[in-house]
């Protein structure tokens, strides 16, 4: 088990103090070989001896400091300079108007300045995929929010549109390396958009704009 320098130090720290060894237990000994920082190999083995001692003091329970597992996630508050688009589909206007808005103002409640927001409309949620990927390969911005309702129909037309859509975007951000995000409303009837696009079910247009700036702030501010 390879050690870093500061779990060494705590090593020599714990050894030095008398309470008891570092290893988890006696018969568990790691089978491989402490590595210690050169700083303080010397000091290192004079602590290993000063383990016997200890041992023979006291009765030996001891553990074994994990290094920190590093958490990764990006930032809502951090949003100086992050660049947004929003492609939105123009089919089922009076739903999609309303997701729209909804991003707008959730953008704007987190500080994300309107001159770095760039909103593109296009006719329908077929058309998105590929306008949400030539806005990522432009390397522009920093997420692209993707907006849509796809609502039922008398045909098997719907699962056409909605299975592109939702294949488009994910390609989208694949291919770009910008994250797209699918904020595309996939409905049985116009009820269930309006209540998605602000009515008793929220927004969903406001909640994928949460979701851009979140990744926006992964991909700018840790995945460099
Ligand atoms: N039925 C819906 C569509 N249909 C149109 C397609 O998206 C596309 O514009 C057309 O097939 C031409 O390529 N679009 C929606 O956004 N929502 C629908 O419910
Ligand atoms: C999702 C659609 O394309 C749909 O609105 C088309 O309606 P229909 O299936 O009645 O032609």
């Amino acid at each position: 088990m390879a050690l870093n320098g500061n779990s060494c130090c705590w090593i020599q720290e714990r050894l030095l103090s008398g309470k008891g060894s570092v290893f988890p237990n006696p018969i568990h000994r790691p089978s491989a070989t402490i590595l210690p920082c050169k700083s303080t190999a010397l000091s290192f083995s004079s602590s290993l001896q000063l383990q016997g001692v200890a041992a023979d003091r006291k009765q030996r329970s001891s553990f074994v400091q994990a290094p920190a597992i590093r958490c990764v996630v990006g930032s809502l508050t951090k949003t100086q300079g992050l660049r947004f688009a929003v492609v939105v589909a123009r089919f089922n206007e009076i739903v999609t108007k309303q997701l729209l808005e909804g991003a707008l103002d959730t953008f704007s409640k987190y500080a994300v300045n309107e001159e770095d927001i760039d909103v593109v409309w296009v006719p329908g949620c077929f058309e998105i995929g590929i306008v949400a990927e030539r806005l990522g390969k432009s390397q522009k911005y920093h997420a692209i929010l993707c907006i849509g309702a796809v609502i039922r129909g008398d045909t098997s037309h719907y699962d056409a549109v909605a299975n592109s859509a939702a294949s488009g975007v994910l390609s989208a951000g694949l291919n770009s390396g910008v994250p797209c995000i699918f904020g595309v409303l996939t409905c049985d009837n116009m009820d269930q958009a309006l209540n998605r696009a602000g009515g008793k079910s929220g927004n969903k247009g406001a909640d994928c704009a949460l979701t851009a700036i979140e990744m926006a702030s992964l991909f700018e501010h840790h995945l460099k």
